[in-house]
């Protein structure tokens, strides 16, 4: 199959599925993407887009502040950017596979010409079978870091670059039904009937490293969704997520793309 006959996935890896929940980077999570990406090659294309830069540098250093305020923050992520694209190229360099790194901001999707350049680079990296690892270019950000997180950067991505699929890893089996939640039996919802319905179902939590929750999630969900995109969202912490989610062997929450609003 070539490439322009391959299905284009955007796969969005939150920061607790690349730290399996714990305070340091999974080499064995970066490890499992890396073989789910090598047996899927034929058929399929990736973009990466990969949280964790803050998560790859709080197991290095710790720096002056609290850790929470914006500044310390960004410079933290210009840290463990350089660890996290580290442990990427070791782990896939180990099946073949060549990775790049592109920092993009919400500003470049605004200008014609800089959504041009990133369109023309990606498709470039891709004919060429490099696999892009995006991720926000945190040193200029203000917003995402405080108020949001890669899911939205995920998505404008999956729409500017035309993907076939959005699928966003996370720490739980998709979005669970509020109720379920609420009673600690978490159920998740496998038939999505519209968007609507998915933003009544997000509950307040967000786990350790997450910095979005549900709701920007969601929020992606919208984005892909009115480019006509179909979007999964499932469990980065089981092995082998996308090719059990690809045959069919997992439950997760998909979102057709003739879900309306
Ligand atoms: N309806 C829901 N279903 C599942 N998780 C939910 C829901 N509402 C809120 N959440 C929270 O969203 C979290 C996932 O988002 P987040 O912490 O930002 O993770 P990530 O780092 O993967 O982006 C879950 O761990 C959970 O606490
Ligand atoms: N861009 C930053 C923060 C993004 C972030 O934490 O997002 P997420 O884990 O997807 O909720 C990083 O790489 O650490």
């Amino acid at each position: 199959m070539n490439a322009k006959t391959k299905k284009r996935i955007v796969l969005k890896i939150g920061s607790n599925t690349l730290t399996k929940e714990t305070n340091h980077i999974s080499r064995g999570k970066i490890e499992d993407i890396a073989n789910q990406v090598a047996s899927l090659k034929d058929e399929y294309e990736f973009i990466i887009v990969s949280s964790g830069a803050i998560a790859a540098a709080k197991q290095f250093v710790q720096l002056e502040g609290n850790g929470k305020e914006i500044n310390v923050k960004q410079a933290l992520a210009s840290i463990g950017q350089l660890h996290l694209m580290r442990i990427y190229q070791e782990n896939f360099r180990e099946l073949g596979l060549y990775v790049s790194q592109c920092l993009l901001s919400y500003s470049d999707f605004k200008s014609e010409s800089t959504r041009e350049n990133i369109v023309n680079t990606i498709n470039i990296l891709c004919e060429n079978d490099y696999i892009p690892i995006i991720n926000e270019n945190d040193t200029v950000a203000t917003d995402e870091i405080q108020f949001g997180d890669n899911d939205k950067l995920a998505a404008m991505s999956a729409v500017l670059l035309k993907a076939d699929l959005l699928v966003i890893a996370t720490n739980t089996n998709g979005i669970y039904t509020r109720n379920s939640i609420e009673q600690n039996q978490p159920k998740t919802i496998t038939s999505v009937n519209s968007v609507e319905q998915l933003l009544n179902e997000v509950a307040d939590g967000k786990s350790s490293h997450g910095t979005g929750g549900m709701l920007s999630k969601v929020e992606a969900v919208k984005i892909a969704n009115s480019a006509n995109i179909e979007t999964w969202i499932l469990n980065g912490l089981e092995d082998d997520f996308i090719v059990r989610a690809v045959n069919g062997s997992s439950i997760f929450t998909k979102i057709e793309k003739t879900v309306t609003y």
